[in-house]
């Protein structure tokens, strides 16, 4: 493949015009573009002799009244990521959309959050999606992070972090947090440039120990080693609300079934792009539901 320069992935184009990105996850630079062959050869097949405990168990707290779309959504891309178990801790009101839209899906009451041994069964547990900013939401989150696993922390709860640095400071090591460009801003402050961003936000990953999925038309994975990688899948037909839900719901879907973070990271992108890519071949714009459904059509034809 032709040398890339980072330009190429930026809206303002505002690198310096000589850095380049290198196609390939195990290339050496800084900047490495996902391909297709790297999703072929991170996917893992479903074994034989297996069921649904060996592919993990996601609890997704999201939701309140005016956004249990974005749980609903969210919970459908633990469904059709592959996660052998999916609980959903959404308020009370949201349970018969829920057992009616998605009858495999379990509950879990939000007083029950604040019990560390009520978590203990789950593989991964994400936080965010239509959550709200109350002072409950705040609660469940601060109570999340006192049990020191690693999280997937998107949307309303990295506006809570945004509004209350004391807790970013206490995020989880090895947690994955899912940011657009406003809310990344919200969290690190202003950036004129799309690098500036860049550059803040593997600074961010390398301080905190975290993975950062910087969320754009190009997507960036940012390792705490400061590497990072771009999704070149998705195109504009998946500007929607509920798109960003259902890339949280995939992540953690990914890292149930036994993916690291940033592996899981990196097959939650690059499927949910090209989920809406083969869509887009049809349709002229592409709803969430729709990305989240098609996944596991994607992945039967990436992987024979
Ligand atoms: N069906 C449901 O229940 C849904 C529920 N949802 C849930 O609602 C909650 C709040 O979500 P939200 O969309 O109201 O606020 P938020 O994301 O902070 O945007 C505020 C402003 O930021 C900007 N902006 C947004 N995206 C951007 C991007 N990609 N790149 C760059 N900029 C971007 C944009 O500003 P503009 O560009 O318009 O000036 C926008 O007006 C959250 O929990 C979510 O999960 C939604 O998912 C929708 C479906
Ligand atoms: N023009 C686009 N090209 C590629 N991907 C896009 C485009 N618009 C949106 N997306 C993808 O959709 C998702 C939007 O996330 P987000 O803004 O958090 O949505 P929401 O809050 O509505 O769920 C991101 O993963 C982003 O990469």
């Amino acid at each position: 493949m032709a040398k890339q320069f980072l330009n190429t992935f930026l809206a303002d184009q505002s690198a310096p015009a000589t850095t380049t990105v290198t196609a390939g996850i195990a290339g050496n630079g800084i900047f490495r573009m996902l391909t297709e062959a790297d999703v072929v050869r991170l996917v893992k097949p479903r074994k034989l002799f297996s069921h649904k405990g060996t592919y993990g168990h996601v609890l997704l707290v999201a939701g309140q009244e005016k956004t249990m779309g974005a749980a609903l959504l969210s919970a459908s891309a633990c469904l059709y990521g592959g996660a052998g178990l999916t609980t959903v801790s959404i308020p009370s009101r949201g349970l018969t959309a829920l057992n009616a839209r998605f009858p495999e899906i379990m509950f879990l009451e939000r007083k029950a959050l604040s019990a560390p041994n009520n978590l203990d069964k789950f593989t991964v547990i994400a936080i965010g999606p239509g959550l709200g900013t109350s002072a409950a939401a705040k609660k469940h989150l601060r109570n999340l992070f006192r049990i020191q696993k690693p999280l997937v922390i998107d949307a309303d709860a990295l506006n809570i972090l945004a509004a209350s640095p004391e807790l970013l400071k206490k995020i989880p090591a090895g947690s994955v947090i899912t940011p657009h460009m406003t809310e990344f801003d919200r969290l690190f402050g202003k950036h004129e440039t799309w690098y500036g961003r860049i550059d803040t936000a593997r600074k961010q990953a390398e301080q905190l120990n975290i993975i950062i999925v910087l969320k754009n038309q190009y997507t960036f994975c940012i390792e705490p080693s400061s590497k990072v990688s771009i999704n070149p899948s998705g195109n504009p037909a998946m500007a929607q609300g509920g798109m960003g839900d259902v890339l949280t719901g995939l992540l953690a879907a990914y890292i149930a079934q036994g993916y690291t973070e940033i592996e899981a990271a990196q097959l939650a992108c690059y499927l949910h792009g090209r989920s809406g890519d083969e869509l887009a071949k049809k349709w002229y714009t592409v709803t969430a539901t729709a990305v989240a459904e098609h996944i596991p059509i994607v992945l039967r034809g990436l992987v024979k």
